[in-house]
């Protein structure tokens, strides 16, 4: 019997952020090994016109919950979807609800977030911050808390190169920003933000290290642990294979690779690509809520939920393996042939970014022009590019993560936890890994038929042969421009010619000699 799921029974939990990627993985692994627990309680806003329960039966009714619902038939009950925003005061949550949280929560994960690499700091603040001040504050009125798990990134310290398994110290105190984001306008705000947030390369990457500065500082006595996973992928192993619902990391990368608009990448092929499975996330962070609720460490203690110390994979081989799996399971209604040119050069990386993005997009708009169609191409092209110049920072540069707290926690969980809970990345096969995972973005996220790879191998090939056409076409034009201003390109033309007509000549003789 597995010592994790059997303390979960009964429990009542509250998740942060369930409707997003992580939330949704954790929630399906919670009611797949624990469906006896009592509650789970989600903090969730309506969103796009839907109310919350409309969106807990969407998810419910995901292929990520399927076998969920054989183990746990009555999950929907089990399921309590409270009305909140975390960018308001006491979250917004009525009375009663809070009543309720507060009087019967066991434990607490914290995974809701703003993850825009270039939301503007005071929401970024109020979200990564603030509302972890008020979890925290909600928390230590709660007399049957065990533990509170905050979720947090590795990137969360991507200022230093060699991260330890500690809290670092922010050179500003969050209690100051929080101060200064009330009053300072927008504007103030705006001009400032490049120097608070120094050499961290963005709002999300700072605004998490100040939330786990808050955690640390105001924790008081709760039992509470800080993950840090660096970039969650699709699924691993659980409960299937490549599931992925979201654009974020490489993900939304991968889909612009396989469509034909990405083909090449300012990125160092050596660099590692600290990737992490989404649910081998999610086995870490239920064993730390459970190793943090019953053996109480003294302190906060922080977990690296990273692969690159301990099985590492680098851009280059990614990107490789991306490609091959691309030969054998294109994207349908490709726009061009996928292709991965790495360069870290910026002459290079201006040079493919004309010839490779802007110029097609430009020729494709003219051809839709023409056509009396909308141009299209361009403006998906530039938000592209933007896109990627906010994730070049992190494929530029490898990082070296200690796990000394991760790897104790394997040791001291049972043969069967360590099964059940499996967090050990060394026994990840990359390339497996990777090929599962183009699988899953074009099974899950673009919800591409199977049965569609013939049409989209039948396409790529007329795709290759456009190109090769439009190669030879524009040889030939460069070619003939030449001749015309050049007496030694027409020379050298005049002898290539007569060169292949002697060749012929003597073929042709020679194989009516052999009759
Ligand atoms: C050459 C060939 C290559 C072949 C091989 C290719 C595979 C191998 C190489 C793989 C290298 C992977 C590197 C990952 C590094 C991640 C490091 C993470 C480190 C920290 C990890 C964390 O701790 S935490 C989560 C990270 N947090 C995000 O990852 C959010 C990012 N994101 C945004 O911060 C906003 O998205 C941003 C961008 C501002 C736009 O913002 P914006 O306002 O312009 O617009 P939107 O967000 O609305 O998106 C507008 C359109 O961009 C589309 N799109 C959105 N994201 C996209 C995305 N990642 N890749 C593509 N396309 C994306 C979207 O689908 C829309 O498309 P459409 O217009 O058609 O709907
Ligand atoms: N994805 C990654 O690569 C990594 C993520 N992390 C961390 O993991 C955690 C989960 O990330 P992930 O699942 O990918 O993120 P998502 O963007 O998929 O999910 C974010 C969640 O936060 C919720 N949320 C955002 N704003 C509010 C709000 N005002 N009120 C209530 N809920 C809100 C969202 O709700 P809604 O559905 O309503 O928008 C959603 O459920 C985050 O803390 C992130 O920093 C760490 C490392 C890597």
């Amino acid at each position: 019997m597995s010592m994790i799921a059997a303390f979960y029974g009964g429990k009542a939990i509250l998740i942060t952020g369930a409707t997003g990627f992580m939330g949704k993985v954790l929630m399906e692994k919670l009611f797949r090994t624990s469906p006896d627990l009592k509650v789970v309680y989600i903090l969730v806003r309506p969103k796009q016109g839907q109310t919350l329960q409309q969106r807990v039966f969407q998810i419910l009714d995901s292929k990520l919950f399927e076998k969920v619902k054989e183990v746990c038939p009555n999950v929907h009950e089990k399921i309590r979807a409270i009305s909140a925003d975390l960018n308001q005061n006491d979250f917004a949550i009525s009375k009663e609800d809070m009543k309720e949280l507060l009087s019967h929560t066991n434990i607490i994960f914290h995974c809701a977030a703003t993850v825009r690499f270039d939301d503007h700091l005071r929401h970024a603040v109020q979200l990564n911050v603030t509302a972890t001040q008020q979890l925290l504050l909600m928390a230590s009125q709660m007399p049957k808390l065990e533990a509170f798990i905050h979720i947090s990134t590795a990137f969360s310290n991507c200022n230093l190169k060699h991260i330890d398994e500690v809290v670092y110290p922010c050179p500003v105190e969050p209690k100051k920003i929080i101060d200064s984001m009330e009053w300072l306008d927008d504007a103030i705000i705006d001009e400032i933000t490049p120097k608070l947030i120094g050499d961290w390369p963005n709002t999300y990457t700072y605004t998490k290290a100040l939330g786990e500065v808050v955690v640390q500082q105001e924790g008081g006595n709760l039992n509470i642990a800080i993950i840090r996973p660096s970039i969650m992928g699709a699924t691993w192993q659980e409960p299937f294979p490549g599931w992925v619902d979201n654009l974020n990391g490489p993900s939304g990368l991968i889909i612009a690779a396989g469509k034909g608009f990405l083909r090449s990448i300012r990125a160092t092929p050596m660099a590692v690509a600290d990737l992490i499975p989404a649910d081998t996330v999610v086995n870490l962070t239920l064993a730390v809520g459970w190793y943090t609720a019953v053996h109480r460490p003294k302190s906060t203690l922080v977990y690296h939920c990273t692969s690159g110390n301990l099985n590492p994979c680098n851009w280059g081989k990614m990107g490789l393996q991306v490609l091959a799996t691309f030969e054998k399971i294109p994207f349908e209604r490709a726009f061009r042939r996928p292709n991965a040119d790495f360069t870290t050069n910026n002459i290079t990386t201006h040079y493919w970014n004309a010839v490779s993005h802007r110029a097609p997009a430009i020729i494709y708009d003219f051809y839709l022009r023409l056509t009396g169609r909308k141009p299209r191409m361009t403006k998906l092209m530039n938000r592209l590019l933007r896109t990627l110049s906010m994730l070049e920072y992190f494929v530029n540069r490898s990082w070296e993560w200690s796990t000394y707290n991760t790897e104790m926690l394997m040791s001291e969980l049972s043969p069967e936890d360590q099964r059940v809970f499996n967090f050990d990345v060394r026994q990840l096969n990359w390339l497996e890994y990777i090929e599962n995972y183009v699988l899953g973005v074009k099974k899950y996220l673009l919800k591409e038929d199977m049965a569609g790879i013939p049409e989209a191998k039948q396409h790529l090939k007329r795709l290759r042969n456009i190109h090769y056409l439009f190669n030879t076409a524009l040889f030939l034009i460069a070619w003939r421009l030449l001749i015309a201003r050049s007496q030694v390109a027409r020379n050298v033309w005049f002898f290539i010619v007569s060169f292949c007509y002697k060749f012929l000549s003597y073929f042709r003789a020679s194989s009516t000699l052999n009759v």
